[in-house]
């Protein structure tokens, strides 16, 4: 830990900053734990980069922030040699608040730095960042997101050449070069427009859209179910205010829909989410708008896709008409189920194809993956994780990774993108429901069928939420106490066997002996229960909070939520 008096005094001393960012600091003069809370430490690169509250200060997002975080990412580039420094950096950016201003900002330390960069225009989704890291042959991507977080949030995503985000490895060495670099003297800057027109800052805009939206096209299976429902399907799109808003609408139009409703409201870009608490679409609340736009023109099928497109939420008229939030577990399993299929019948499914998903998404998409003859692995939380998988298996022969998708509503497809992509998503989210469409069903009728073939899985995850340095300290203690007395059973029902991938062991409760996990080195706790049951328990690398995951399966729908609501209480019970 840092003196963070003297950090504090540091920042409001500096030459640096301007006079209202020194009118900022004066204002928590003599509030220590505020000062304690924003000055203790440098952010750490978590689930997705850098993310925070846009303040002053060294544990928040700022512009000094993100040009020493640039300093040190810079410094490991530089150290690849000459080479990666002309393939140089991408750099992205999202609706948010001074998501421009941050993005240019990296921008003038990289070209300071001798890296060549490419930035984008405008804001653009996330998953065309990490396309055009691969389309350019870039040694690195930089995008300023926080993704869905709320309004004051701002982030810090890095990549490397193969458009993924970092591993953990190598997000250390930026985290390890930052020691030696001073926040406001260390770091090299150049205007913006100076570099710009000595070459060394390229803009990206339409061009890199089309390449980009090339590839996302070609990833549509069968257009011809579109076109024979077309007069009938009636799709709501809603981009939450943000990046998803012109090349959303532009592939579901591309694939053949014709009727296409975008909430109006949600259209206008605003880094404020102004009609909603939160831009995530794992939030049901968000789509109140796109509902009412629903119901009005007689959709069955909405689409939201959050700030920075990576991350899609659908929603589906039940059978009493009433619109359903499909969870994120429930909507890859139903496209995996579809695009195996879809690959099947057009004789694209490669022999050795495989479903990657991560140890907290449900089992049910490794039953569907293995029904189609599809091999199925699980990795972290994180899409690093996944492209890291993707590319181990497939350097070595060992698969074709065809999807990945994670419980919190991300997917991956094709071959093109190597993080969560709410843009090709949306566009196969949409022709399988006009494939379902096309015969007879809507999206809800083919989730009931899945479950009565595959069996009455139930998934519930519980955010104990810990704001706060305090809340750091009560993540830690829970943690710990759950590793000193593992509890026997939950909810009367007993644990077989503990896995804690901290450390890579597997206990079997019975007998005590103990195993190797297949993966290591993630602060996550796993329970088996004797009823088949499993539950796991892990800190939120994005946001201050516990996770605690369910994963049921019943043997009818009533048995599913009454196991789901018997283990939410003990979930709920660990919160303090
Ligand atoms: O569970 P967390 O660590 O908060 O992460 C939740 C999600 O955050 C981001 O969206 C990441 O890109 C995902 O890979 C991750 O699943």
């Amino acid at each position: 830990m840092i003196d963070y008096k003297a950090e504090y005094q540091k920042w409001l001393h500096s030459d640096a900053i301007t006079e209202d960012e020194r009118a900022e600091l004066l204002s928590i003069a003599g509030d220590d734990k505020e000062i304690e809370s924003r000055f203790y430490g440098p952010l750490e690169f978590g689930t997705a980069g850098l993310r925070g509250t846009m303040k002053m200060g060294l544990h928040q997002m700022n512009i000094y922030v993100i040009r020493w975080a640039t300093q040190g990412f810079a410094n490991v580039i530089c150290a690849e040699g000459p080479a990666a420094m002309d393939k140089g950096v991408a750099i992205c950016m999202d609706c948010r608040h001074h998501s421009m201003e941050f993005a240019r900002a990296a921008a003038e330390v990289c070209a300071a730095n001798g890296i060549h960069v490419r930035i984008f225009e405008s804001l653009r989704p996330t998953p065309e960042l990490s396309f055009a890291v691969r389309h350019y042959g870039c040694q690195a991507g930089i995008n300023i997101t926080a993704s869905h977080n709320p309004k004051e949030y701002n982030g810090y995503k890095v990549y490397w050449s193969d458009g993924a985000q970092l591993p953990p490895h190598h997000a250390d060495a930026i985290a390890k070069e930052l020691e030696n670099i001073d926040i406001f003297t260390g770091v090299k800057t150049m205007p913006f427009d100076e570099a710009k027109a000595a070459g060394r800052i390229e803009l990206m805009g339409e061009e890199t859209d089309n390449a980009f939206m090339e590839n996302v096209m070609a990833m549509v299976n069968d257009r011809a179910c579109v076109a024979k429902v077309a007069d009938d399907f009636h799709v709501v799109y809603t981009p939450f205010h943000g990046c998803g808003w012109k090349l959303v609408p532009q592939a579901l139009r591309d694939l053949g829909v014709k009727h296409l409703h975008c909430v109006p409201e949600q259209m206008v870009l605003d880094g404020s989410f102004p009609t909603v608490e939160s831009p995530n679409p794992e939030n049901p609340e968000g789509f109140y708008l796109a509902i009412a736009l629903a119901d009005q023109v007689g959709a069955n099928f909405i689409i939201g896709t959050d700030p920075d497109s990576d991350r899609v939420g659908i929603l589906v008229r039940g059978t009493d008409g009433r619109f359903i939030p499909v969870s994120g577990n429930q909507t890859g399993v139903l496209l995996a189920d579809y695009l195996l299929g879809a690959m099947a019948r057009n004789g694209k499914l490669p022999k050795n194809a495989v479903l990657l998903k991560t140890i907290v998404t449900t089992e049910m998409a490794r039953r569907v993956a293995e029904s189609h003859g599809v091999t199925c692995y699980d990795t972290f939380t994180g899409f690093k994780f996944m492209a890291e998988k993707k590319q181990q298996l497939e350097s070595q022969g060992l698969g074709k990774v065809v999807f990945s998708y994670e419980e919190s509503y991300g997917y991956m497809l094709g071959d093109y993108v190597r993080d969560k992509d709410a843009v090709t998503a949306s566009l196969l989210l949409t022709e399988m429901a006009a494939w379902y469409q096309s015969r007879g069903m809507t999206l809800f009728d083919a989730l009931q069928a899945l479950y009565e073939k595959y069996g009455y899985y139930g998934e519930k995850t519980h955010n104990l939420v810990m704001p706060g340095l305090d809340g750091l300290e009560k993540m830690a203690v829970l943690m710990q106490s759950l590793r000193d007395v593992p509890p026997a059973d939950i909810a009367g029902v007993a644990v077989t066997a503990r896995t804690d991938y901290k450390d890579g062991t597997v206990t079997d409760c019975a007998s005590g002996k103990v195993t190797a996990s297949e993966l290591k080195g993630s602060n996550v706790l796993r329970y088996a229960l004797a009823d088949g049951t499993v539950i796991l328990v892990r800190p939120s690398g994005t946001e201050p909070k516990i996770k605690v995951y369910i994963l049921t399966l019943g043997s009818d729908p009533k048995q599913r939520d009454e196991n789901i609501a018997k283990y939410s209480q003990w979930a709920l019970s660990l919160q303090k």
